[in-house]
């Protein structure tokens, strides 16, 4: 599967105005592809199976990026996890079933790192999948995941397609969901800094202990690391997408904070969870197959702070 499709290939890029989506979406434009095809949940709802189906039959895709999901932080999975359960396999189930219909040659479905067992050796390699207890807050999305990765194998073998998957660390960048309730943490940190700062407040309250560890990547890497698969990978084992660093959250809350100028106090609300304690990435299998991050952390938190500064009024809710 070496090498990059044509340029005019139809390539259907499924949540496209997401934060993975769109990231991917100005990649592939920025590159030259002129086959972009992409809808809004409103335009085509993917948990609608028959609609899915005359949208695949009339598209005919050749490639898809499959980055549509309901996804969200700790406490939205915590909350809701009938919805990230059921929407997350109805979603993938109805775009796999569609794409098999129409033998599309090529599929990328992108996972998460939460699909690795809760204290799994670190960094996490993807021989850990299925080796023990998921992460409560997020199982049910975890599960949902996993059934990605097992679809894309089965399609594999039961019809010799090469669909693949990427299994990505916590992603930030423009685009992201800063909704103070449902959004990730650092999104969250930096809505909740910078609004302290406009306000004066002499200090901010994060959840949790602030003591487990994270990795991000900036989100154009993500889409970089995503269309570098297409171009070259093609296996059944899924693939970590991360830098192989991490930090603790303490840490990126000092980041934020400088980012944003605030300079008052940080206290940290320990009746809100945790999560895992740790989840990094091993990214060998990545840098074997010839892909590297390019983004800086803190050079990627200033971006983002930037653009939520810029787009502050025309957020989700
Ligand atoms: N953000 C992160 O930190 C990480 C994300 N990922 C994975 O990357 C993928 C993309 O995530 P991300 O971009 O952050 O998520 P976003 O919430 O930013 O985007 C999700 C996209 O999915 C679309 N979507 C959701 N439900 C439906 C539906 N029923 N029908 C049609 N479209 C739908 C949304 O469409 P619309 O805009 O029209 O509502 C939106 O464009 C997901 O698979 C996620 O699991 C993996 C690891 C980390
Ligand atoms: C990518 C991955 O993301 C999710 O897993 P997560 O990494 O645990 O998610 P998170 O980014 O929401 O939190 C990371 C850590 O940060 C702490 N934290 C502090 N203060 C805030 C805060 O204000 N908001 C949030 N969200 N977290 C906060 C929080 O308590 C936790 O310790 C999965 O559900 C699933 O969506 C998934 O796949």
């Amino acid at each position: 599967m070496e090498g990059s499709p044509a340029r005019s290939a139809r390539i259907y890029v499924a949540g496209h105005r997401g934060l993975v989506g769109s990231a991917v979406w100005r990649l592939l434009e920025t590159q030259g592809f002129t086959g972009l095809i992409g809808r809004s949940r409103d335009e085509l709802d993917l948990t609608d199976r028959s609609a899915v189906f005359q949208f695949f039959d009339l598209v005919r895709p050749e490639i898809v990026v499959l980055a549509a999901a309901k996804v969200g932080g700790i406490l939205a999975n915590d909350a809701h996890p009938v919805e990230f359960l059921s929407e997350n396999l109805q979603i993938q189930t109805n775009v796999f079933d569609a794409a098999v219909a129409q033998r599309v040659p090529r599929l990328l479905f992108l996972g998460s790192s939460c699909i690795y067992p809760k204290f799994a050796e670190q960094p996490i390699r993807e021989e850990a999948l299925l080796t023990g207890e998921l992460e409560p807050t997020n199982d049910t999305y975890a599960i949902a995941k996993v059934a990605g990765i097992l679809n894309v194998r089965a399609v594999r073998k039961q019809y010799g397609l090469p669909w693949i998957s990427a299994m990505p660390t916590n992603l930030y960048g423009p685009g992201d969901n800063f909704s103070p309730t449902d959004s990730h943490v650092l999104p969250a940190f930096i809505r909740r800094y910078e609004q302290a700062r406009l306000r004066g407040a002499e200090y901010v309250v994060n959840w949790g202990s602030g003591t487990p560890r994270r990795e991000f990547l900036h989100v154009d890497d993500a889409a970089s690391a995503c269309l570098h698969l297409l171009q070259h990978y093609d296996g059944a084992q899924h693939v970590n997408v991360g830098t192989g660093v991490d930090h603790t959250l303490r840490e990126i809350a000092r980041m934020v904070a400088a980012a944003v100028g605030f300079d008052g106090e940080t206290r940290w609300d320990t009746s809100k969870p945790d999560g895992t304690p740790r989840k990094l990435l091993d990214v060998s299998r990545l840098r074997g197959a010839g892909w590297e991050p390019s983004v800086d952390l803190q050079d990627g938190i200033a971006e983002t702070v930037a653009w939520y500064r810029n787009h502050g009024n025309a957020l989700r809710p």
